[in-house]
């Protein structure tokens, strides 16, 4: 088992039980949008960095949808773990969990892409359930409690579909009833240290981030401490992961001796380990 990636094999789960190519008949509820992303990988023709950037954009245009740029070792990488691991799946969605700007987005499209599978990010679709366009907003005209209770229904009418990669808002861990719909698929744990996360949340600003907004202070040092908060709340929650993907460890496994230097398709690559290592 690799060292940054720790796993709970779930009886039958991996052994490819029943059919791996089961055909997913699942409904797609109206208010889903879903997004599907262009295939295959399209190799670019900048060489001047270390290898060709391959540019993976998506097919649907909405606005904001960010394009993601992979080494053309890690496209190859990525590819083949994904074709190794799409029949252990089973069709099975998987479920990212982790603290607030821990990558689960920005991985969690990566995934989506090299697998096939259509992404979604339950806080848009909170957002669209309860037509308000930010989580902060429904934070302030309703309340946190009325998001968990919108959140839990997207995850439940989530659990009834396949072929999913859905990354989760960082609470999502803290309600017993979203592990029940959450543990239908597999569920990873990206798990990032608190100061990298303080700073990639800085950097956006935390606006976006109700329960770390603040108006005045240091961003990073403000993030920082409600951040270590909350970790200390989850940190429990967050290990009934399926598995377990520790930036940190990564970081020792290849040399270096910070986090930031692990690129997202890099992590991608990582979240493949727990069922490569089950399969052989
Ligand atoms: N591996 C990474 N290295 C550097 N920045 C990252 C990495 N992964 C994500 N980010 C950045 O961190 C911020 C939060 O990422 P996001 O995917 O939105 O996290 P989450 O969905 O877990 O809140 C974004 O600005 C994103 O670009
Ligand atoms: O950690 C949390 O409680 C939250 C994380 C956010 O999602 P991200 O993890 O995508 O930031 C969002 O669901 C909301 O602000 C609450």
């Amino acid at each position: 088992m690799d060292a940054g990636v720790g796993l709970r094999a779930k009886p039958g789960a991996w052994a490819g039980l029943g059919n791996p190519r089961r055909s997913s008949t699942a409904r797609v509820p109206v208010r889903f949008a879903v997004e599907k992303f262009a295939r295959p990988l399209v190799l670019g023709s900048d060489r001047r960095s270390c290898g060709a950037k391959l540019k993976v954009s998506c097919s649907r245009k909405s606005a904001g949808i960010d394009k993601t740029y992979y080494s053309a070792d890690e496209a190859l990488v990525l590819k083949q773990k994904a074709e190794d691991v799409v029949p252990y799946l089973n069709d099975r969605c998987i479920y990212l969990v982790g603290m607030m700007g821990s990558g689960k987005t920005t991985v969690g499209k990566i995934l989506a892409e090299v697998l096939g599978y259509s992404f979604f990010d339950s806080d848009k679709l909170v957002e669209k359930a309860v037509g308000i366009s930010s989580v902060a907003e429904i934070f302030q005209l309703h309340s946190e409690a009325f998001f968990r209770d919108n959140e839990s229904e997207v995850l439940r009418d989530l659990s009834s579909m396949h072929r999913l990669v859905v990354a989760t808002g960082g609470g999502a861990v803290i309600r017993p009833i979203n592990w029940s719909y959450m543990k239908k698929g597999s569920t990873i744990w990206l798990d990032v240290p608190l100061d990298a996360l303080a700073r990639r949340i800085a950097a956006v600003g935390t606006a976006s981030r109700p329960l770390l907004h603040q108006e005045s202070g240091d961003p990073y040092a403000k993030a920082y401490a409600k951040l270590t908060a909350l970790f200390e709340q989850r940190m429990d929650s967050y290990a009934n992961a399926d598995a377990r993907v520790s930036l940190e460890h990564i970081a020792v496994k290849q040399g270096h001796n910070d986090v930031t230097t692990l690129t997202p398709s890099a992590i991608a690559i990582e979240v493949f380990f727990p069922w490569s290592n089950l399969m052989y």
